[in-house]
């Protein structure tokens, strides 16, 4: 029944943006791959993979999944983080898509199955002004989504976090130096409000809209602004705070019945134990690409599932297909599941990583494929060479260095 590893490789591409996928291949020639990508530090994951993990693989069953996800969590000592934590999540999705590929069964029947029938996502409308985003909300309605976050600009800021030129493929990583954006507090605190009242009379009720605060209040201004979207009823506030402060989240609590979500950042069930533990947040974001695969963000969904605390899993392009199927086959077998986020890659990327999801009504499905249904063509991938890219940082207006 073993299948030893012979081959462990890591493939750096950029199909409009980098990707790095580990590709783990066994003595029978059955492979599975993992994605590896950290937006803005890739070579950092790429490297530990390379330099640290892969030699460790060679000769290892690749049946052992939980055996390999303890061996390499604990046996690198310095445990945790993101680096670490992205590396682990390669190898752990890379050993599901083999273990469902010798089994014959598309993933999510070894996670138990599937709950529902299918794996209902949201989109990004985005806009420089309030009536513009609207537009691509109806937009984005128009085409089916049941969920939609709403990003727009701000009056009086030249630059903000999720309006991008592009309507359809929103991607920060801009730039080989990390672009300046600003930011007034104050202005956004104002803008927001007005943002979902418009979106509500234009949109009515059977739209569930979302918005990302990208980690940028205090807990009392999220409390604040909790309190002024409750007549609109968001589906979700994100990343309100920054969240190493994780009893911060008691304050926003204290104001606001809005439902929180927080997590695309963390690394591990540590980072968000207090959060679900005291019913502190109502979604948690954390993904299979950075939070130690499917082996680890079973365990979160399970955590989360004893205190009414559903998944919302990222889902932006610097998560590439393969961590999006790998979220579909989570998405569809987890029962607490919550939502999918779902960002379109583009024709270039897709063309690297041919997949079988697709969206139809306001859904995604991982389709029925053996292991991941998803591919990585070398041939092609070799054709976009890297080229580092940086996340954009964030002054306030006087200068002063702030969250992006
Ligand atoms: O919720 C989201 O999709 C955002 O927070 C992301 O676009 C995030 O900014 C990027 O993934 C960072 O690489
Ligand atoms: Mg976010």
């Amino acid at each position: 029944m073993a299948s030893p590893i012979v081959d462990a490789k890591v493939v750096i591409t950029s199909p409009g943006r980098n990707f790095v996928t580990l590709k783990i291949t066994t003595a029978e020639g059955v492979y599975g791959l993992g994605d590896a990508t950290l937006n803005g530090r890739e070579l950092a994951v790429a490297a530990y993979l390379t330099e640290h993990v892969c030699p460790l693989l060679i000769g290892k069953d690749a049946h052992r999944i939980e055996d390999m996800w303890q061996y390499l969590y604990r046996g690198a000592y310095w445990r945790g983080g993101p680096v670490g934590m992205t590396a682990i999540a390669a190898v752990d999705v890379a050993l599901w898509d083999i273990k469902a590929k010798i089994a014959g069964l598309p993933l999510y029947q070894l996670l138990g199955g599937a709950c529902r029938d299918g794996v209902t996502v949201y989109g990004h409308a985005n806009g420089a002004t309030i009536e513009e985003t609207v537009q691509e909300a109806i937009r984005y309605r128009d085409l089916g989504y049941r969920a939609i976050r709403l990003q727009s600009g701000v009056p009086g800021l030249k630059s903000t976090y999720g309006v991008s030129r592009d309507k359809m493929f929103y991607e920060p990583a801009d730039a080989a130096l990390p672009t300046e954006n600003e930011w007034s507090t104050p202005r956004y605190l104002r803008m927001v409000p007005q943002l979902f009242k418009a979106a509500r009379a234009e949109l009515g009720w059977d739209v569930e809209l979302l918005h990302d605060v990208h980690h940028r209040l205090t807990p009392i201004e999220a409390g604040r602004l909790g309190k002024d979207l409750e007549p609109y009823r968001p589906f979700w506030l994100e990343d309100a705070v920054t969240a190493e402060h994780q009893a911060g989240f008691r304050t926003i609590r204290d104001h606001t019945t809005t439902p929180l979500a927080v997590g695309e950042i963390f690394s591990s069930i540590w980072d968000c134990k207090t959060l679900i533990e005291e019913g502190l947040i109502d979604f948690i974001r954390a993904t299979v690409v950075h939070a130690g695969g499917l082996t680890h963000l079973r365990r979160i969904a399970a955590l989360a599932d004893l205190y009414h605390v559903k998944t919302g899993c990222h889902g932006a392009t610097d998560l590439s297909p393969v961590s999006m199927a790998a979220a579909l086959h989570f998405g569809l077998s987890t029962s607490n599941f919550g939502i999918q986020e779902y960002m379109r890659h583009t024709p270039e990327t897709d063309a690297v990583f041919p997949h079988n999801y697709g969206f139809e009504d306001g859904m995604l499905h991982p389709g029925d494929a053996p292991g991941l249904g998803v591919d990585l063509d070398e041939g092609l991938a070799a054709r976009h060479p890297y080229s580092r890219a940086y996340l954009p940082v964030n002054r306030l207006q006087d200068g002063t260095m702030f969250n992006w």
